[in-house]
């Protein structure tokens, strides 16, 4: 296909999903069905555009000055670094490209990549009532940080210390160009895709059928680091979900730990076996509607990866962003108290319990921990600081910090860490 096509197919997958509410993983998969010809170098750059118009619909609507989905795509392709002129030479005389946007209007758009006529919100790529919620959360800097998380992302890979080092591993993901982390100790990075390409599809590998490493965004795994699991302790994943936090707690712990993992839809738990298997890690899976009441007051570590909005996420769902609502956001504040709660009766006196979503929003994270200790006495925050200094001695302070009573918990964000939107807090219960 040429690029003309290409442009249409995006805008028709973007159509798609506007006019039938869809995934946009959905909306490019019937694509691919309906569309038997695309070879994949094709799909893969058309699933780039798309994707790209998602991450940054609201600036290039504003620059545009359309909401027609292929003058957006033809934006995303000229913010791509194809000049005004490479891209009308190459859409000239083919039947298949949408109406190109005329002279006057591109060259509007690349002259206002920042123009102060524009919402902050339209600036920052996120629907209007998100603005204030993210300036609560992110600061000053605001709008810079939720421009990072429009950006295409990394690919983040965990090396199984319990298989592997870190270098063996390097050494076999060498020819994909994956090297290693910036912050974490286990992490191994591809960087972002650029132009057409696409990310290596890792888990045909040898090393990740033999369970050598796992696909982890760098901020999952430092979350997991500074839960700070330890040979001999007993600990609950509580939200363990398909088990990537677990399989890195108990890589963490040299698989010398008692641990337990539990999650309270069965269907998000049923990958879970396997990839313990794989990874060569043990732990008790305990299902919903089993009994744990052998387990309350009992853990050393609690580990609470709590389900919140996935706003640290936008940039692998950028879907997610615009499809947010107040309402969703108020119910997962609601579900995560009640999940906080819920956990932390399992926590022994003088144990921990760890906090952690993948979202930036102050609701979600620094004010669940409020709200916690207002209602509660024998509870303490960590310095996660400390922590973090203590368990990443070679990395800088790439995160956001705030102060709760004398502890402080932390926020990192593609913009400080180069990671997806992280929140972590660890809290100590008073030994009894
Ligand atoms: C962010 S996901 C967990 C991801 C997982 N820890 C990982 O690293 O792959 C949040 C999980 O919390 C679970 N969850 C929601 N409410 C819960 C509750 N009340 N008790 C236990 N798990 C809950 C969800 O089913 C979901 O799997």
């Amino acid at each position: 296909m040429r690029l003309g096509g290409r442009i249409a197919a995006a805008a028709e997958v973007l159509d798609d999903m506007a006019a039938r509410r869809r995934p946009v993983a959905d909306a490019l998969k019937d694509w691919g069905l309906s569309h038997r010809f695309a070879g994949s170098g094709d799909r893969s750059a058309i699933g780039n555009l798309v994707y790209d118009v998602l991450r940054r619909r609201r600036s290039l609507e504003a620059r545009m000055g359309s909401h027609v989905h292929a003058d957006l795509v033809y934006g995303a392709v000229l913010d791509s670094g194809t000049t005004a002129d490479a891209l009308t030479a190459a859409v000239e005389g083919d039947r298949f490209a949408p109406p190109l946007p005329s002279a006057d209007r591109i060259g509007a758009f690349l002259a206002e990549v920042r123009s102060p006529d524009h919402e902050p919100a339209a600036l920052a790529d996120v629907p209007d009532w998100l603005a204030a919620p993210l300036e609560a959360s992110l600061g000053k800097d605001w709008i810079e940080e939720a421009r990072a998380l429009s950006a295409r992302p990394p690919l983040d890979l965990r090396a199984n210390l319990l298989k592997a080092s870190r270098d063996e591993v390097a050494a076999e993901l060498a020819p994909l160009g994956a090297q290693p982390s910036r912050l974490s100790p286990w992490g191994l990075r591809i960087d972002p895709i650029q132009g057409d390409g696409r990310h290596p599809n890792v888990q045909v590998e040898r090393g990740f059928q033999t369970g050598l490493f796992e696909i982890q965004d760098e901020g999952s795994q430092l979350a997991a680091l500074l839960a700070g699991a330890e040979p001999g302790q007993r600990i609950l994943d509580y939200c363990a979900g398909a088990g990537g936090k677990t399989l890195a707690l108990a890589a963490a712990s040299g698989n010398q730990a008692d641990m337990h993992a539990f999650d309270a839809d069965r269907q998000r738990l049923a990958p879970i076996w396997d990839r313990l298997a794989r990874a060569g890690a043990t732990a008790m899976v305990h299902q919903p509607r089993d009994d744990l009441s052998g387990l309350l007051g009992a853990m050393d570590l609690v580990v609470v990866d709590a389900p919140c909005t996935g706003s640290g996420t936008w940039r692998r769902r950028p879907d997610a962003k615009w499809r947010l609502t107040e309402a969703q956001l108020r119910k997962r504040m609601g579900e995560q108290d009640h999940v906080l709660e819920q956990a932390s009766r399992f926590v022994a006196g003088g144990g921990r319990l760890a906090y952690i979503t993948c979202s930036v929003l102050r609701e979600e994270n620094a004010a669940r921990i409020e709200s916690f200790l207002a209602t509660r006495s024998g509870w303490r925050v960590v310095d996660a600081e400390a922590i973090w200094s203590e368990r990443l001695p070679e990395a800088s302070r790439a995160y956001r910090a705030e102060r709760i009573q004398s502890g402080s918990v932390l926020t990192l964000t593609p913009r400080l860490s180069g990671t997806d939107g992280f929140f972590f807090a660890l809290l100590t219960r008073d030994a009894t």
